[in-house]
């Protein structure tokens, strides 16, 4: 059951890791790098559910070219913080036969769920895929794909805000945006 008190709890006792001015200006210059790469390709842009919400609102209005938009939804963390089997919500459909694909998301940690998405993309006929996270996880773990474009390099540290939830709660935070859990609550 949510708990309001609980929330601000977690809130309260986290670490700001970003200002709103440093993922404003990572965004800026990620629109940028996926324009000059992407600008010319007319590319189908899926955002993946509900994480990536947040940054794709943010960084769609910045690419000034042509494209097409649709979304998946993938799931493997829940309100969670360590990752579990991966559930697909939403599957990408067949108009990305043939298109150069970007897909968004939040953040990649372990890179599973980019890399399943990756993999059904390309199954189903794309004919080239990009991914773009907003925040990239320095973890120690080898990971299965690495992102094209990135916003911000994040610590290994359950991260919330822009997007992100904790325990359920806060992706609606925008204003010291990527705060981070304290130490002091244990993993999930
Ligand atoms: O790189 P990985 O270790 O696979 O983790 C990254 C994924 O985890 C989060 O999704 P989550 O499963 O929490 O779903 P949600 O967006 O619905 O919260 C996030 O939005 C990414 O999609
Ligand atoms: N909210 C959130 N979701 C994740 N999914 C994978 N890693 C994370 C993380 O650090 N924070």
């Amino acid at each position: 059951m949510p708990n309001v008190s609980e929330a601000r709890g977690i809130l309260n006792s986290a670490d700001v890791l970003f200002t709103a001015e440093q993922v404003s200006a990572a965004v800026e210059r990620m629109a940028a790098e996926i324009t000059e790469k992407l600008g010319e390709t007319y590319p189908l842009v899926l955002s993946v559910m509900g994480g990536a919400v947040v940054f794709t609102g943010q960084l769609l209005p910045r690419l000034a070219f042509p494209l097409d938009f649709d979304y998946v939804h993938v799931s493997r963390y829940g309100d969670k913080t360590k990752g579990g089997e991966l559930v697909w919500r939403q599957a990408p459909k067949e108009d990305v036969q043939d298109r150069v694909v970007l897909v968004l998301d939040d953040i990649l940690d372990e890179g599973e769920t980019m890399a399943a998405i990756r993999d059904r993309v390309l199954n189903m006929g794309a004919k080239a895929f990009y991914s773009g996270v907003f925040a990239n996880k320095l973890i120690s773990k080898s990971k299965p794909i690495a992102a094209d474009f990135v916003g911000i390099d994040v610590p290994d540290r359950y991260v919330f805000g822009y997007g992100m939830d904790v325990r359920g709660s806060w992706r609606n935070l925008l204003s010291n945006l990527c705060a981070e859990i304290s130490r002091s609550v244990p993993p999930t």
